[in-house]
């Protein structure tokens, strides 16, 4: 079967991108111990459908192909991500947790009815967190109120939330982020708008979300994502997404223990292009440009929040 193919009957929607065949190897080492801390793993479909009420089928990416990008890239560890395309069904994530051998940790996504058995399952597979997704072309609003039960349940394993949004919505969703007791993770910056400026408001808010907040955290990931302007992580560009470099230093130069970095490997719902992933190494040391902001980026705080036991 071709890499970017879906499995199980299942039909990928039309439009977006398969992941990239055939990477590069990056030219930044990574050091020792580097976690690649926002990735995804899809289906197989035929081995775990994809959930009836997502808004896109992705193709099939696999723990095994997972693993192997890791090694390709030279990440130490991964932390796996729960994406909305598997719903609240987190079987495909625990599968290749289990596989693993301890050098993934995982981010599920579970209902207010969650028993504590099942959190305890998930938990001993490597679950270390729940992610709650505001982004409206990926899911139907979950009430705060639900979600705020959801944290009162986790919050006995030491877990934390990770949440998923746009810079349009943080004014209405700040009070009830700001409420939440355990260390929160935005993914993405919180995807700011690059064609503004990194010093005006809307990024500002941001900014003044986690200077207010000492357990906020942010993945300072997805360049791909939110870039604009480019260049794109392609034929060889390794100083690519400049435009996004400005709003990504910024933060991992002011919160430089409270910042993760992840590929977003296999990048779904890309439809413009499709980076190479070991171009988006190269991208890192633009943004954290010291060995020490590297370290801190890369091992130290991954390691902090997902392997605090050390091992
Ligand atoms: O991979 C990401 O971080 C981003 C996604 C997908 C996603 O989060 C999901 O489906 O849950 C996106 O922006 O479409």
């Amino acid at each position: 079967m071709a890499h970017g193919d879906t499995s199980g009957g299942f039909e990928k929607t039309p439009g977006w991108l398969d992941w990239y065949d055939g990477p590069s190897k990056p030219a930044f080492r990574l050091p020792a111990g580097a976690v690649d801390a926002h990735c995804h793993v899809f289906g197989p479909g035929a081995q775990f459908p994809y959930a009836p009420e997502r808004k896109y089928t992705p193709c099939d990416a696999s723990a095994e192909q997972l693993f192997a990008l890791r090694d390709h890239l030279g990440f130490d560890r991964n932390v796996i991500v729960q994406a909305t395309c598997h719903g609240a069904d987190n079987r495909a994530l625990v599968d290749a947790l289990r596989r693993s051998d301890g050098r993934a940790r995982g981010v599920a996504t579970v209902r207010r009815d969650v028993t504590p058995e099942q959190l305890a399952e998930l938990h001993e597979a490597g679950v270390r967190g729940v992610r709650f997704n505001f982004v409206k072309r990926l899911v139907d609003r979950v009430p705060t109120d639900s979600l705020a039960e959801i944290v009162e349940k986790i919050r006995p394993l030491g877990w934390h939330v990770v949440i998923y949004f746009e810079a349009e919505d943080l004014p209405e969703l700040y009070d009830f982020f700001s409420q939440i007791p355990t260390d929160v993770v935005v993914d993405h910056m919180g995807r700011p708008d690059v064609t503004k400026d990194p010093d005006g408001p809307e990024f500002g808010l941001f900014l003044r979300f986690m200077r207010e907040n000492p357990n906020v955290w942010t993945k300072v990931s997805c360049p791909e994502r939110l870039s604009v302007s480019g260049p794109r992580a392609l034929n060889g560009e390794r100083h690519a997404y400049t435009d996004v470099v400005p709003f990504a230093r910024r933060v991992v130069e002011e919160f430089p223990d409270r910042v993760l970095w992840g590929t977003d490997w296999p990048h779904p719902n890309l439809k413009d292009h499709m980076p190479d992933d070991g171009l988006l190494v190269d991208y890192i040391p633009q943004i954290a440009t010291t060995d020490e902001l590297q370290r801190k980026l890369l091992v130290d705080n991954p390691a902090r929040l997902y392997w605090p036991e050390g091992a």
